[in-house]
């Protein structure tokens, strides 16, 4: 199956290395740097038990106005954006030609409201999420090493399955059969805001704190009052979901559910955290403070999630010119 990523970094690499592995053609379009050293460097992936692979079937899209010539057999099928959240809006203007006619969006970010951005600018795609807990590192720009194996969730977003044609469920189903083939073990999730919003949830109260303490997420679990701290910054948001009539789950404990995360995770220096050692940009916009601007909305005071925004546009404004 032809599929077209955009935005190859850990992730892309990750899911796209992947797929390729499993025999899928995948189509780039990548920051130029990264394709100018796919040109002279072969892709590697560093499996989960250390099997280093050479990627193959994984090459550089032709340039726009080429690719949306290409006949419907060598136009890719799907595309997967797997850039940063905060890129999305840029991407989908820099790709309009080819987001306009490619019937089938899949997103793979963390983040809330992801998705109300393509919905925006693509009203007619079908769009889903895929929301995943599998961690990936970069050991270099052309090797992405495979960190962590956990769930990832197909969230169907728009528009309801039924209303979507048999070519295209067909398209879904053959990308679903790949993604298992290729390794990844799939949920087909009945509830995608509840998948959307409870990774959200788990990473609203671990990335700012862990990225301002500086501490591991194992190291986070030893500190009562920053466990507390966790627990008041998920409960406030929750009270924003519950009033954005988010359909959680009732029997759900978020908060304990957190909690785990952070033990079975108990090494990794989270993701935000990461974001800050390497003095990059974050996603805080995608997480805490979209808690913020939905309270703002609502009339809803949230000042963890508010305090936790500021500090860390604080730390990025300190490395960010
Ligand atoms: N790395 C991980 O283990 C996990 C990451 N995620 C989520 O996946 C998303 C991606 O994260 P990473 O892969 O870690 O980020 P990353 O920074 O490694 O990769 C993003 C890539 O997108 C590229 N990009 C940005 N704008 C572009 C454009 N206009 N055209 C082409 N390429 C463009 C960047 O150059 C970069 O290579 C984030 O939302 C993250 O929260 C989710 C689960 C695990
Ligand atoms: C689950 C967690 C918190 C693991 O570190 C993560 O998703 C991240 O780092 O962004």
């Amino acid at each position: 199956m032809r599929i077209l990523l955009i935005g190859p970094g850990s992730i892309g690499v990750l899911f796209g290395g992947k797929l390729a592995l499993a025999g899928n053609r995948i189509l780039i379009y990548a920051r130029p740097h990264f394709s100018t050293i796919l040109k002279e460097h072969p892709l590697k992936l560093t499996d989960i038990i250390n099997k280093e692979h050479v990627v193959p079937n994984f090459e550089k899209a032709p340039p726009i106005p080429e690719l949306i010539k290409l006949s419907p057999q060598e136009f890719p099928k799907i595309c997967l954006i797997t850039t940063k959240s905060y890129d999305l809006e840029s991407v989908c203007r820099e790709y309009q030609p080819v987001l306009n006619k490619i019937p089938i969006i899949g997103l793979i970010q963390n983040g809330i409201g992801n998705e109300e951005i393509i919905e925006n600018n693509y009203p007619n795609s079908i769009i889903f999420r895929i929301i995943t807990s599998h961690g990936a590192m970069r050991e270099n720009i052309s090797h992405i090493i495979h960190t962590g194996i956990g769930n990832t969730s197909i969230c169907q977003i728009k528009p309801p399955y039924e209303n979507i044609s048999a070519e295209n469920k067909q398209i879904i189903k053959e990308f679903t059969d790949n993604l298992q083939y290729a390794g990844f073990e799939l949920k087909l999730n009945k509830n995608p805001l509840e998948a959307i919003w409870r990774k959200a949830l788990t990473n609203i109260g671990i990335n700012a704190i862990g990225a301002l303490t500086q501490l591991t997420n194992g190291e986070l679990l030893k500190s009562e009052s920053l466990l507390n701290l966790i627990r008041k910054t998920i409960n406030e948001a929750i009270l924003i979901a519950n009033k954005l009539q988010i359909p959680l789950d009732p029997s759900f404990d978020y908060v304990q559910n957190t909690l785990e995360v952070l033990k079975n995770t108990a090494t990794n220096k989270n993701s935000m955290l990461q974001d800050v050692l390497r003095k990059k940009k974050t996603e805080i916009e995608f997480l805490n403070e979209k808690i913020v601007n939905y309270g703002k909305k609502m009339h809803i005071p949230t000042p963890i999630n508010k305090t936790l925004s500021q500090l860390i546009h604080g730390l990025e404004n300190s490395y960010i010119l």
